[in-house]
């Protein structure tokens, strides 16, 4: 390898090190999701905050038969204690009344006027949901960087808290560089391409907390390319896709040091995304993603999106990776940690026929990627492989 090459863990390691995180903001909990807890948030209330009953039905006193002395309603708590033969009735999550000792179910149960007999005994405890079980008062319930999710802003307005402080949403602009691209419709001219990096990169980039803009491709022209990099000086983070490499037209290094950017690392041993590149101008990051579009994935996916991620002020920064059996016999693989596009089999991860660093019909129909160590050997169907799943942006 190169000396000037990286390794993926030094690369993501270096990331994590030059990132500025956003401000600060106060929102609703209810606007939260996909936010990052600024600081640790405790409960303000227990939950449960009494013993409730888990059914509908009849709290009892005793082993019954019963009287039924009056009921208890979810926001109409029955009023005092019952006694040993004593029954109110009850409905699901209401509060039992003091004194009761379990839950006979509707269907267990035979009445007659105001007298209740069980079918099958009531055993003590039976269909209660004791207090605090979910959470007491002052349980933390997002830890600082913890991610809030539709069920963790769920927690959150359970445990009494409307407010909760975060990081700003960077903003991302994302710039597509290249004489060959064209917009929108296919083109006829058999030079030019239509542009798909950028929306593509734009798509990933929403399924973390933050403001696109994606402007008109650039042309292969180091003026060009500097002045739009300088027109998105507010922007937290700029990603460049194409023009990374080392081409006589591959100008996005030149124009980054045009613009008063000091260039962090360039070029790691991965495999798509070998010419990737970080960038720092003030607080500032500019990533250059190699243009072949499986590349840009590769290094939006492991790179533009845990930096958005620690800008937001996550913990957690780098896609989840789990181990599963591989579905296939895997290649040795050389210098280059390898990202193999694969798709998700009872057997497990198998990879595509198409690896080339173009081939967007195989990345397509990818969801997930196996990761291949650099310098290792082939392995057999069903060892354990570390996988990138690819939903959601790699983040559970
Ligand atoms: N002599 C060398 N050549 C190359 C090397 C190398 O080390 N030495 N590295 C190769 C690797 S690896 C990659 S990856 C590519 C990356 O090159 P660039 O980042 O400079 O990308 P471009 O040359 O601009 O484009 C590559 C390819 O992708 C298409 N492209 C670019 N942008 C878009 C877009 N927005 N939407 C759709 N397709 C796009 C472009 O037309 C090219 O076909 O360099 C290798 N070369
Ligand atoms: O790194 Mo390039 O992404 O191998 O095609």
């Amino acid at each position: 390898m190169p000396a000037s090459m990286l390794t993926l863990e030094e690369a993501q390691t270096q990331l994590a090190r030059i990132v500025t995180p956003t401000g600060l903001e106060t929102i609703p909990v209810r606007d939260a999701s996909g936010r990052y807890s600024a600081a640790d948030v405790l409960a303000k209330r227990t939950q449960p905050p009494a013993d409730l009953s888990a059914m509908d039905g009849f709290a009892v006193a005793g082993a019954g038969p019963w009287t039924i002395v009056g009921e208890s309603r979810c926001g109409a708590p029955f009023a005092g204690s019952i006694a040993e033969g004593q029954a109110t009735r009850i409905s699901t999550g209401a509060v039992m009344p003091n004194g009761a000792e379990g839950v006979l179910i509707k269907e267990n149960a035979e009445l007659s006027g105001d007298d209740l007999i069980a079918q099958e005994p009531v055993a003590p405890g039976n269909h209660i949901r004791r207090k605090g079980f979910d959470f007491a008062q002052g349980a933390r319930l997002r830890a600082k960087g913890e991610r809030i999710g539709p069920a963790g802003l769920a927690l959150l307005l359970a445990g009494g808290i409307c407010e909760v402080t975060v990081h700003t949403r960077p903003l991302v602009t994302i710039f597509e560089c290249g004489d060959e691209l064209a917009e929108a419709e296919a083109t006829s001219n058999i030079g030019t391409i239509p542009a798909s990096n950028g929306a593509m990169l734009a798509a990933m980039c929403r399924t973390e907390a933050c403001t696109v803009a994606t402007p008109p491709p650039l042309p292969d022209r180091l003026d060009a390319i500097a002045r739009a990099i300088d027109d998105a000086r507010d922007s937290d983070l700029i990603i460049v896709s194409g023009g990374a490499s080392v081409g006589d037209h591959d100008l996005v290094r030149p124009a980054l040091e045009e613009f008063g950017a000091s260039i962090d690392f360039w070029r790691v041993a991965m495999k798509p995304g070998k010419p990737l590149m970080a960038a720092k101008r003030g607080r500032q990051l500019i990533l250059g993603l190699p243009g072949n579009p499986v590349s840009s994935y590769v290094t939006g996916y492991l790179f533009a999106l845990p930096a958005i991620r620690a800008m937001l002020g996550a913990t957690a920064i780098a896609p989840q990776c789990i181990h599963l059996p591989a579905g296939d016999d895997l290649p040795a693989v050389g210098a280059r940690r390898e990202f193999v596009r694969a798709r998700l089999e009872p057997s497990g991860p198998v990879p595509l026929d198409q690896q080339d660093s173009s081939g967007l019909a195989a990345l397509a129909a990818a969801d997930c990627l196996i990761e291949r160590p650099e310098g290792c050997a082939g392995v057999k169907a069903g060892t354990p492989v570390p996988v990138y799943l690819l939903g959601n942006g790699g983040i559970a």
